[in-house]
């Protein structure tokens, strides 16, 4: 298909996705521990130990030798700390130990604190007693017994996996130092927009900027990173100098998409020889909503109205960060019963932002293209073909990226 055609064939929603969401997978790379949690994990994650390693005491007490009488020889050295490893215990023997030490050879059960008496303070002849009524004379207690939690080389979590906070910590107990993940790909932001502005009270003719304050939050909960984030005035030279220098997998740009004189990034990606995949999308609002590929680095062009933007990233953004992570399937959505006759566009897709109430889709007010209040109410994006969504049918539903279910019922509920 020639450029020209491509360039005047907008897809359809369910398109869209689709090419969105074919993206390749990022290649995996190995990461140190902490700057692997959001990756997907692409190797199994084994202990390379027994964990624990040895047996350990589970109490602050004493290591007690197994004896007819509940009285010890405690000896002058014991454990103040869970790094000491003690002397095997002779018959009749005490030391004192902590939580986490290797219990000493000869070791019969853990005698916690509050448990115990020391009953002779004198150096030679220290002598330890327990309560009557302990039962930490029975054998093995308060012992973690070692390989436990588990043997060396056994599995601990599968590849496919997104490594989260508690996945590293555990690789971490389990002696690996790096895990080989599909990173979270790297995203520059391109902010065009002379008449944006990012503090104070607009003058006639300005906006305060939406893109900029939200996005790097909305693509973080994506689980994309943001590399860096430019401005550009609504100049072609400087949107392709920017899109030229980015060392990024993804480049999201906010505004220009429309085909004005004013509007820079079709006219950039044309100059810079990128193959356009997606031209625009038959919906409604974010229609004229881009995606670009250059090299190796993709490019999503987000319409400038506010809430045009954050539809396309709904649209196209979510399955597409999927895609490169790695994530299957690659394109999720869930359907949901329209709350009210939901009505629908004369072709395409009407995206409306909603709220899910008692299960059912609610769209919100304040919902034109240019507008935020509403999607700030918003729990979801309802997709409402043409034709509409008679009240009960189902709907399908994106999630608004960055949005929490409500916690509890909403008012008037
Ligand atoms: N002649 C045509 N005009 C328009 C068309 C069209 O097809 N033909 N499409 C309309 C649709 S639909 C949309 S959506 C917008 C897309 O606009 P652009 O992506 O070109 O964005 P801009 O023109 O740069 O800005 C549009 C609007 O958004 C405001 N904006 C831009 N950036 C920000 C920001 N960071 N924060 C807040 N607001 C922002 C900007 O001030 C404009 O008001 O085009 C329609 N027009
Ligand atoms: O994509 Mo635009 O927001 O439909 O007006």
């Amino acid at each position: 298909m020639s450029h020209d055609a491509m360039v005047s064939s907008p897809a359809s929603y369910a398109e869209a996705r689709r090419t969105a969401g074919a993206a390749a997978t990022l290649p995996p790379v190995q990461r140190g521990l902490k700057d692997s949690i959001g990756g997907l994990l692409t190797e199994p994650i084994t202990a390379q130990l027994d964990i624990p390693h040895t047996a350990t005491s589970a109490m602050d007490g004493w290591a007690v030798s197994l004896t007819d009488q509940p009285q010890w020889r405690l000896r002058g050295e014991g454990a103040q700390r869970p790094d000491a490893v003690l002397e095997a215990l002779a018959p009749g023997e005490a030391a004192e130990i902590v939580t986490g030490s290797p219990v000493p050879a000869g070791t019969h059960s853990v005698l916690r604190t509050e448990h115990g008496q020391v009953v002779s303070t004198a150096a030679e002849a220290a002598q330890l007693r327990s309560h009557s009524a302990t039962p930490d004379l029975e054998p093995g207690r308060n012992i973690r017994p070692a390989a436990a939690e588990a043997k060396s080389g056994q599995l601990l979590c599968s590849p496919g996996q997104v490594v989260t906070p508690a996945i590293a910590a555990t690789a971490a107990v389990a002696g690996h130092d790096t895990l080989t993940v599909v990173p979270a790909p790297r995203v520059r932001l391109i902010l065009t927009g002379g008449e944006v502005i990012t503090s104070g009270i607009p003058r006639i003719g300005q906006v305060r900027d939406v893109f900029g304050l939200a996005l790097p939050a909305m693509i973080s909960a994506m689980g994309a990173e943001l590399a860096d984030s430019r401005r550009a005035e609504d100049d072609v030279a400087a949107v392709v100098e920017l899109i030229d220098s980015a060392s990024a997998d993804l480049i999201i740009t906010t505004g220009g998409t429309a085909g004005s004189a004013a509007d820079v990034l079709r006219p950039a990606l044309a100059r810079l020889g990128a193959e356009i995949l997606v031209e625009s999308v038959q919906m409604r609002p974010g229609h004229p909503a881009l995606l670009a590929r250059r090299g190796s680095t993709l490019v999503l062009g987000l319409p400038g109205n506010p809430l045009a933007g954050f539809t396309a990233l709904a649209v196209l953004g979510e399955p597409l960060i999927r895609a490169l992570r790695g994530a299957v399937p690659a394109v999720t959505s869930c359907t949901r019963p329209a709350g009210s006759d939901l009505q629908g566009p004369r072709a395409g897709v009407r995206i409306i932002p909603a709220q899910i109430r008692d299960h059912a889709v609610h769209p919100v007010s304040h919902s034109k293209a240019h507008m935020m209040r509403g999607l700030a109410q918003a729990h979801a994006f309802a997709v409402v073909p043409a034709g509409g969504a008679p009240a009960g049918t189902p709907v399908e539903c994106l999630d608004v990226p960055g949005a929490s279910p409500p916690a509890r019922p909403l008012q008037g509920d």
